[in-house]
C-alpha cells in the first residue's frame, strides 16, 4: 500500500515509520523543506525527533503533487488549525475512493469545526465515505521507537475504518475502530486543554488531588460537549477520551501539559510557546473549545478557566480559586 503523510513534525514522521516499518512505500510532505531534505539524506527528523533513526524506505518531496502520486492512503497530519489549508490544495490531488486518515486533535478557532466537518467542507462529497480519524494516547517519540500503544480510528464507514485499520497494525501499534466520529474528534481536542489545566495545577505546585479532580471533571466536561454534538457518552471513557486525558495530564512528554506547568509556574506563553518549538493544540483548541461550548450552552467551568489564563492575563492562583469557590451542586 502506497502512503503519503502530509505534515512532517513529529506525528506524522511517527507514523510514517510506523507505515514504512511494514514495508510500504512512504512518502512525507510538508511545507518545511530542510525537515524533509534531512529525512530524505540523513534519515532523520532532526528538528522534531533528532536521534532518531528512521527507515531508509520512508521517502520525503517538497512538492504535494509527487508526493501524492500513486497514494492509496493520505493521513492528515499537519496541526488542526492547517488541516484547511492542506485541504484545499491538496483537492486536486486526491482521488475518491482512496482513504484518507487524520490524525490532527482540534476544533478550527475560526469557524468551529471539528477535523470531519473542516475536510467535509473542503472535499468533494465522493470523498466523504473514505475519511477516518486516528485519536488515542500516543506520544509519537514512544510510537516512533515502537513502544506499544494502542488508538482509536474513527470512521462512517467501517469497511474503510477497518482498511486503515489493518495499514497501521503493527506488533506495537493496535488500533481500533469506532463510528462515533464526533466522540473520538472531540475527546481528542478538549484533552489538550484540560492537559494545560493539569500542567497548570502541577506547575503551581499543586499535589495529586488536584491532578485526579482535574481529569475526572474534565472528563465530565469533555463528555457534556461531545454529547451536545451527538457523540455516544460511552466513547468517552475509551481511548480518545479517558485513555488520551489520562496520559496529557500526567506526563511531562506533553507539550500541552508543559505549557500548563510553565504558565504555573509564571512564565510568559509567548516565551513558552518559542522554547517547545512544536505544536502545543490546546493554546488554540482553548479559545475555540470555549467559544464552541458557550455556542452550544454548554457549562465547561476548567475550560473557561484555562481560557481566562491564556487569553484575560487572569493570574493562576486566582483562577483556580474562582473554579473551587462556584456555587456547590451535585456530581454529574
Ligand atoms: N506529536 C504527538 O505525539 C502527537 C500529535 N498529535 C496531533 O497531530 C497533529 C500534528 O502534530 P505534531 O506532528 O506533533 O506537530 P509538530 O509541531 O511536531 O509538526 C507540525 C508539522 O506540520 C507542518 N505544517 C504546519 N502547517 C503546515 C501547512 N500549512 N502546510 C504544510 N505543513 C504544515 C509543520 O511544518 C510541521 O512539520 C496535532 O494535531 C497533534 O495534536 C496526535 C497524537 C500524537
Ligand atoms: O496527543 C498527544 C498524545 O496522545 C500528544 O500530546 P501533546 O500534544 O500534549 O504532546
Amino acid at each position: 500500500m502506497r502512503c503519503t503523510i502530509l505534515g512532517a513534525g513529529s506525528w506524522g514522521t511517527a507514523l510514517g515509520a510506523t507505515l514504512a516499518s511494514k514495508g510500504f512505500p512512504v512518502c512525507l510532505w510538508d511545507k518545511d523543506a530542510p525537515v524533509l531534505q534531512a529525512i530524505a539524506q540523513k534519515h532523520e527528523n532532526t528538528r522534531y525527533l533528532p536521534g532518531l533513526a528512521l527507515p531508509p524506505s520512508l521517502a520525503a518531496a517538497p512538492d504535494m503533487a509527487r508526493a501524492l502520486e500513486g497514494a492509496e492512503l493520505v493521513v492528515f497530519a499537519v496541526p488542526s488549525q492547517a488541516v484547511r489549508q492542506v485541504a484545499i490544495e491538496g483537492k486536486r490531488l486526491l482521488h475518491a475512493g482512496v482513504p484518507i486518515c487524520s490524525v490532527a486533535k482540534g476544533i478550527e478557532v475560526d469557524t468551529l469545526m471539528t477535523m470531519s466537518e473542516v475536510l467535509e467542507d473542503v472535499l468533494p462529497v465522493p470523498m466523504h465515505p473514505y475519511l477516518t480519524f486516528l485519536s488515542g494516547p500516543s506520544f509519537a517519540k514512544e510510537v516512533a521507537a515502537g513502544l506499544p500503544t494502542a488508538v482509536t480510528i474513527a470512521g462512517r464507514w467501517e469497511r474503510i475504518s477497518k482498511q486503515v485499520q489493518d495499514a497501521f497494525h503493527t506488533r506495537t501499534f493496535r488500533p481500533y475502530t469506532s463510528t462515533d466520529v464526533v466522540g473520538v474528534e472531540v475527546g481528542g481536542c478538549v484533552k489538550n486543554v484540560i492537559a494545560i489545566a493539569a500542567g497548570l495545577s502541577d506547575g503551581m505546585g499543586f499535589g495529586a488531588n488536584a491532578r485526579a479532580a482535574l481529569i475526572t471533571r474534565g472528563l465530565a466536561e469533555i463528555g457534556r460537549l461531545a454529547m451536545r454534538k451527538g457523540a455516544n457518552p460511552m466513547t468517552l471513557s475509551g481511548l480518545s477520551g479517558l485513555g488520551d486525558l489520562v496520559l496529557t495530564c500526567s506526563s511531562e512528554q506533553s507539550r500541552n501539559h508543559t505549557v500548563g506547568f510553565e504558565l504555573g509556574r509564571g512564565k510568559k506563553l509567548e516565551e513558552i510557546q518559542r522554547a517547545l518549538g512544536q505544536v502545543a493544540e490546546g493554546v488554540l483548541n482553548t479559545r475555540s473549545t470555549r467559544d464552541l461550548a458557550r455556542k452550544l450552552k454548554v457549562e465547561m467551568p476548567i475550560s473557561e478557566m484555562v481560557y481566562r489564563v491564556l487569553y484575560e492575563g487572569q493570574a493562576p492562583r486566582q483562577a483556580v480559586g474562582e473554579l473551587m469557590n462556584r456555587e456547590m451542586k451535585p456530581e454529574n
